[in-house]
């Protein structure tokens, strides 16, 4: 994997070189300390009272994030860019123009995310059943099948917003942490299936900018599913993203 292009003041002038090395000081000391976290909460998971061994057990699971590939990335929101009126069933680039981020999950086990407070992002609560309108709360809705598909643009999805508390991280369960406790679970009744949270973030009236910072907690890239056929996590990442995103949105484009 390539290093970190770090901010550097001779090539971006409208910062310092101070400034430059407090980023990196501070972006280093606080990636060590989400990394240092999510791997206590990996361990919390694992615990028999909470999902239990989604990893077989907790050689492997410390063997799966040796050379973890866990990212943390920093988005800025311009909401004035943004033109909701053509809805998002209309076309990719009007989807575009709505979302500051389409509906998705976050791969690997979890994303802490730090936010500057201002609203905009929601979760999928669950799907409105069309002749009843009651709320089901499914855990199909949340496999890597069905929310890279069509769901993810469903109007029967219900969209909740995640309210901003200070000095608290919001946890989104990612898609490898979902396909692991699905698979363990379905051989052993000592784990259990969990959701991997389907998000996105729309632009709130009268809101110019957002600034989050997300930071996805990442397994090796070559790490394998626990259960038979012990499938490698990047061709399942292939897969999925051969299967859904990039052939699913064009056909969702095509319709009026
Ligand atoms: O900016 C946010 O609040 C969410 C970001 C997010 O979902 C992502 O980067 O995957
Ligand atoms: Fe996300």
């Amino acid at each position: 994997m390539a290093s970190n292009l770090w901010p550097d003041h001779r090539t971006m002038p409208a910062t310092s070189e101070g400034w430059c090395g407090a980023f990196h000081h501070k972006a280093t000391e606080y990636f060590r300390a989400c990394l240092e976290t999510c791997g206590a909460l990996r361990k919390k998971l694992e615990e028999p009272d909470c999902l239990g061994p989604f990893l077989r057990d907790s050689a492997l699971s410390e063997d799966a994030f040796k050379r973890s590939t866990s990212l943390l990335g920093f988005t800025h929101y311009n909401y004035s860019q943004f033109n909701p009126v053509g809805g998002y069933s209309a076309s990719e680039k009007t989807q575009q123009q709505v979302f500051g981020i389409r509906p998705h999950q976050d791969d690997g086990l979890c994303t802490l995310l730090y936010t500057d407070g201002q609203g905009g992002l929601e979760y999928a609560k669950g799907l409105r059943n069309a002749s009843s309108q009651a709320m089901m709360s499914d855990l199909s809705l949340y496999s890597g099948a069905q929310c890279r598909a069509d769901l993810q643009f469903s109007d029967a999805v219900v969209w909740e917003p995640v309210p901003f508390l200070p000095g608290h991280w919001i946890v989104n369960l990612g898609t490898d942490l979902f396909r692991w406790a699905q698979q363990s679970s379905s051989r052993s009744s000592s784990c259990r299936p969990c959701k991997a949270t389907l998000h996105r973030v729309v632009p709130i009236t009268g809101t110019r900018d957002r600034y989050s910072m997300p930071f996805f907690y990442e397994p090796n890239l070559d790490v394998r599913d626990p259960c038979p056929p012990h499938t490698p996590r990047y061709e399942y990442l292939m897969k999925d993203a051969a299967g859904g995103v990039v052939q699913k949105l064009p056909e969702k484009s095509v319709k009026p």
